[in-house]
């Protein structure tokens, strides 16, 4: 497969395999998974826990390497690059949400914000932050310890730090599993409206199928196998 033909695409997945060793054998977590995503798109991933979602995350962010197949994000093959290269290109091109926030216990809300934006070299990192963060709502909290901000508060802060440097794509993995019915629904409409706004490509890992419902598309994962489950009439865009 071209480079060319992944260009315009965030994420394309070719062939994807990935076997780990265990006490019992070679395991196989992933098998034989295509996928094309275009920029801008939002892509539920749904499935059984110990099915495989976490760990195709892991491969789509160039966290972890394949036993097969290829990744291309944002048209780059992933396969060819060093561990080096392959920072370079999470820092510039990918943002994480996680269930557990993730947030740096010892920075404030501000300084958390900041971070990602000051480690890529962007300017006007505080400024930037600010007004991501009066975006998320969090302006009378810039200075408080993530230990001083409610669950939802925290996520809104994580969410933050992941678009302030305006990634191609955002994964986010459970982002709403820590949080109860309320903050939850205000963390997903945070979560597709700066998907709109930005043109930022969302893929999410979740359990909540009203969360996958709000994605363009739905995807499956069953035993290492990944199906679109999207209805045939709103595949088209
Ligand atoms: N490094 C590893 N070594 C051994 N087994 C692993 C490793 N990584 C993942 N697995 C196994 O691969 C399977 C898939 O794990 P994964 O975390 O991707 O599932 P998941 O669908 O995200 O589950 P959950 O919804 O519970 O988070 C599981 O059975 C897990 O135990």
């Amino acid at each position: 497969m071209s480079e060319n033909n992944a260009n315009n695409l965030a994420i394309k997945v070719v062939n994807l395999e990935k076997s780990v060793k265990t006490q019992e054998g070679e395991l196989t977590i992933l098998k034989g998974i295509d996928l094309e995503v275009k920029q801008g798109d939002s892509v539920a991933i749904v499935g059984p826990s110990g099915s495989g979602k976490s760990s195709l995350l892991g491969l789509l962010a160039a966290l972890d390497s394949p036993t097969k197949g290829e990744v291309y994000l944002d048209g780059q093959g992933l396969s060819d690059l060093n561990e080096e290269q392959k920072a370079a290109i999470r820092k510039q091109k990918v943002s994480f949400i996680f269930q557990s926030f993730m947030l740096v216990d010892t920075l404030t809300a501000l300084e958390n914000v900041m971070l990602p934006a000051e480690l890529a070299g962007i300017p006007n990192a505080r400024s930037k932050a600010l007004s991501m963060l009066e975006k998320v709502g969090l302006s009378h909290r810039l200075n408080h310890l993530p230990k001083q901000l409610s669950g939802g508060e925290q996520q809104r802060v994580a969410i933050a730090r992941a678009f302030i440097s305006k990634p191609k794509v955002l994964f986010a993995d459970e982002p709403t599993g820590n949080l109860d019915q309320e903050n939850g629904d205000k963390i997903e409409q945070m979560l597709f409206e700066l998907n709109k706004q930005s043109q930022t490509t969302l893929v999410v890992v979740t359990h909540d199928l009203a969360l996958a419902e709000q994605c363009r598309r739905q995807l499956k994962m069953e035993d290492g196998h990944l199906s679109e489950i999207t209805p045939a009439a709103e595949r088209i865009a």
